[in-house]
């Protein structure tokens, strides 16, 4: 009988890897602060190893209501999503998993309520840095716990939606806002750079 960490119940025997973008593949939260600094030189901002909250907008509205406002206008402003910046090394790390031999890499990502710029944004920031083939490899929802897979390498330290316990084992990437967030016994990957996330694909594989 297949036990509580186990995928045996999934048909294919090949590694189903989802991946998230905003802070996971692209920097978010360094494009927004820096287009904040740029657009209110004059206003507080929040450093980011001060940053707490998974949405900044919260963070900043505990100092001043406009501030939240001003850091929704940048992410919802033509351009944001489709000029983010790469996190080092997520773009090498992604092509490698792609072609490693039994496993399945897809992109995992939610897109703002507020889509006018976003959702095109987000494919042409994949067709850019990871090439038009990956433009069938994305799977957009606002729900990820719907979302089919063994593991869900994300930022966020608390994700939910309509599955109280979702299929996939949620490996958090480690970010600003998270750093300091109780993650429940739930795995850490903290960068894609120092190779460690070979070691987790080749432990996650043991179990499939
Ligand atoms: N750190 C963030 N602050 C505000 N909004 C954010 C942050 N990270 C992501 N978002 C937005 C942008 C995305 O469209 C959605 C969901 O992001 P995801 O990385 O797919 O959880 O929230
Ligand atoms: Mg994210």
């Amino acid at each position: 009988m297949a036990g509580k960490n186990s995928f045996r119940n999934h048909s294919e025997r090949k590694l189903l890897v989802l991946v998230d973008m905003d802070q996971v593949l692209c920097d978010f939260e360094m494009r927004l602060l820096q287009e904040f600094q740029s657009r209110h030189p004059n206003d507080p901002f929040i450093p980011l190893e001060e940053r707490r909250t998974f949405y900044a907008r919260d963070q900043y509205a505990k100092i001043r209501a406009d501030l939240a406002d001003n850091i929704r206008d940048i992410y919802n402003s033509e351009g944001f999503f489709r000029d983010l910046p790469e996190i080092p090394g997520a773009c090498d790390a992604m092509k490698e998993l792609k072609e490693m031999e039994g496993v399945d890499v897809f992109i995992c990502s939610s897109p703002l309520t507020s889509y006018e710029f976003c959702l095109k944004e987000k494919f042409q920031w994949i067709e850019e840095h990871l090439g038009q083939e990956w433009l069938d490899k994305i799977i957009l929802t606002k729900d990820k716990t719907v979302a089919n897979g063994h593991v869900l390498i994300d930022d966020r330290p608390n994700i939910k939606g309509a599955i109280r316990k979702p299929i996939w084992e949620h490996v958090v990437f480690t970010a600003c806002h998270n750093v300091h967030s109780d993650i429940r016994g739930k795995r850490r990957l903290d960068n894609w750079t120092d190779g460690s996330w070979r070691d987790l694909i080749l432990d996650l594989q043991m179990r499939v």
